[in-house]
């Protein structure tokens, strides 16, 4: 591209012509692409829903191909979404996959469906998440996406719990910048009363509230779009949610990303009901469980130290079989089928009272 700002300013009509020159040869190279995607789909013999075609191992070695390319002028936040949306309309060329969500419409949790999955699928907005893990265990839904922890309001308790029963496996994580914004019907900051929110939000949003609307009532409900929907019926109440509620409940934005930390960032897993082969990048979770005994919590995690596998995240919860009996989540680098992370958990396997491998993932892209 010639870039030259001293130079007199180009034809219109000229870069137009050209524009539109490239235009015909990308969607000749997207539809030429889409034939392939369809070669790739017979490639892997005779399948039966969309769900079979899928393969995030790929997708994710795709994206990264992408980003090793860039050299702008877009971000790459900017080029892997339309390769996404790109991988998702192939994808989609079988069948659209089916992907179960925390609704209503509007929730951050579709955002990170779409950021994902791209748009060419079936979303499905549920009640609970623990309604995703069920539509997914079904198979009405062939993924389902759950929020796991944000950064500044730590782990989705909730989402944690439902993996101790639940036979399903992580096949995919999702980090989404969340922003979070003042909505209300009309009206002034001032008339504001009541503020509908989801604990979380309200959580992200503590300092902000304080500082602006000491006197109003907070009230937590199940989800931010929930909250829109309730805001859109009375001129002194208001919802903590982000910009696609406001478009879908039709409500202004009366404060613009309100959330305390300006890096604000909510982490999803994927989920399903199969394991998915190493990407190049992996990360993998397990649940463990130990008997309680002096230094029981530092044997179980020394195998992996020994492989030198690092460790990304751990998490307690009440293992629920027993008073101050505790499971561990454990997130460690590397995926089950490497040969280091399978000698770690196998040695791990021989010192815990259970251990689960809820999957092994693709580290999130961007
Ligand atoms: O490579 C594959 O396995 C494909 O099916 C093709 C493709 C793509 O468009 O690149 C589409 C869907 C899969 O999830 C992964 C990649």
């Amino acid at each position: 591209m010639n870039e030259n700002n001293d130079a007199a300013p180009p034809n219109l009509a000229d870069v137009r012509a050209r524009i539109d020159a490239i235009d015909r040869d990308i969607q000749a190279l997207i539809a030429e692409r889409a034939g392939w995607a369809r070669e790739v789909g017979r490639a892997k013999g005779p399948l039966k829903a969309a769900v079979d075609y899928y393969r995030p191992e790929r997708e994710a070695q795709v994206l990264r191909m992408v980003i090793d390319r860039n050299r702008g002028p877009l971000s790459n936040e900017e080029v892997v979404r339309l390769f996404r949306e790109i991988m998702s309309a192939c994808l989609a060329q079988q069948e659209p996959l089916k992907i179960g969500f925390l609704g209503p419409e509007g929730t951050f949790s579709q955002q990170a469906v779409l950021k994902h999955f791209g748009h060419s699928i079936k979303g499905l907005p549920l009640a609970t998440i623990d309604e995703v893990f069920q539509e997914v265990a079904a198979g009405s839904a062939d993924f389902g996406v759950v929020p796991i922890e944000n950064s500044s309001e730590g782990t989705v308790n909730s989402s944690l719990d439902l993996f101790v029963t639940s036979p399903l496996k992580i096949c995919g994580e999702i980090e989404l910048r969340i922003h979070q914004h003042l909505l209300a019907r009309g009206g002034r900051l001032e008339d504001i009363e009541r503020v509908y929110s989801h604990p979380q939000s309200l959580g992200q949003c503590k300092a902000w509230l304080r500082a602006n609307l000491p006197n109003a009532e907070r009230i937590p409900v199940s989800s931010n779009a929930e909250a829109a929907r309730r805001a859109r019926s009375a001129d002194d109440a208001a919802a903590i949610a982000g910009e696609t509620a406001a478009h879908i409940y039709g409500l202004k934005v009366l404060a613009r990303q309100i959330e305390d930390r300006p890096d604000n960032t909510t982490r999803f897993f994927v989920i399903g009901r199969e394991v998915f082969p190493p990407s190049g990048h992996d990360k993998t979770s397990l649940l463990m469980s130990v008997k309680d005994r002096p230094g029981a919590l530092y044997d179980l995690l020394t195998p992996f130290a020994d492989q030198g596998l690092s460790m990304t995240k751990i998490e307690s919860r009440p293992a629920r079989t027993g008073k101050w009996e505790y499971v561990f989540f454990v997130e460690v680098e590397g995926h089950a089928e490497d040969a280091r992370m399978s000698a770690a958990i196998e040695a791990a396997r021989a010192r815990a009272a259970e251990l689960k491998v809820l999957g092994s993932y693709p580290v999130a892209l961007l």
